[in-house]
């Protein structure tokens, strides 16, 4: 069983039949539902170009003189400046995962036979971007540490490091005492695309996160006054 609640989808066809994935209360408002859509209807519009991406997590507890955090959740900063999760753009007739994979390789130097393979168990949830004719995948993958810290490693010995992407980061998941560094400051940057909204509900399926926390989140983050150092 994953963190996405599910268990023993062995192909692509398998995830038809996967529900719509239980959306944090302050993101089920209805420009996030109408672009979300269950892997059944996102397959169907068959004009829409699909890309995938993945958030690696590994459960770490770690006490830091800045907070404390019970899980390593990693994203990437994108040639065009903004936070992403790596991933890519699907070929037509390309499987997702071989897709997913191959633009893994070349983002990360991912290794499925180091890091875990990626299985459809991993698929968490599907959006669509209308005006681009984008379907979006997004798998949340459970890492050992181990294989976590070796993903972090390698990743600048990929193909497309310096070029594509620029460093993988791992997400600060705490807020300070001023109730603005860490996440919340986090959040303030610029993501591509859904990407924010995608960590903000991966980390609410992993159980990193309540609905109350992401709320009292938003709010610090929206609340940039509260900053010692604000721009
Ligand atoms: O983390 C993400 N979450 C959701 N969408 C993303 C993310 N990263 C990129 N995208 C979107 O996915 C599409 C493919 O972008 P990407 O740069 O990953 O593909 P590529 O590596 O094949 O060029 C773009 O439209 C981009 O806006």
């Amino acid at each position: 069983m994953t963190a996405n609640g599910r268990s023993g989808y062995s192909c692509m066809d398998d995830l038809k039949s996967h529900p719509l994935p239980s959306i944090p209360r302050s993101l089920n408002v209805r420009s996030v539902k109408r672009e979300m859509k269950t892997f059944a209807e996102a397959s169907a519009l068959s004009f829409y170009k699909p890309a995938a991406h993945v958030c690696f997590w590994a459960p770490c507890y770690k006490n830091t003189m800045f907070g404390t955090y019970n899980a390593a959740v990693m994203m990437h900063l994108r040639f065009d400046g903004t936070f992403g999760f790596p991933g890519g753009l699907i070929n037509r007739g390309e499987d997702i995962l071989d897709g997913l994979t191959r633009e893994l390789k070349e983002e990360l130097a991912y290794n499925p036979a180091v890091h875990k393979p990626i299985t459809y168990d991993d698929y968490h949830s599907s959006r669509i971007v209308e005006d681009k004719l984008l379907v979006l995948h997004l798998f949340v993958v459970e890492l050992s540490m181990d294989q976590f810290v070796s993903l972090e490693k390698n990743a600048t010995s990929a193909e497309e490091y310096g070029v594509e992407v620029f460093g993988t980061v791992r997400v600060p998941l705490y807020t300070m005492n001023n109730k603005y560094g860490g996440l919340p400051a986090f959040l303030n940057n610029r993501f591509i695309g859904c990407a924010k909204q995608e960590l903000i509900m991966a980390l609410f399926s992993i159980g990193i996160l309540t609905d109350d926390q992401i709320d009292e989140l938003i709010d610090n983050a929206n609340n940039m006054k509260l900053a010692p150092n604000r721009m």
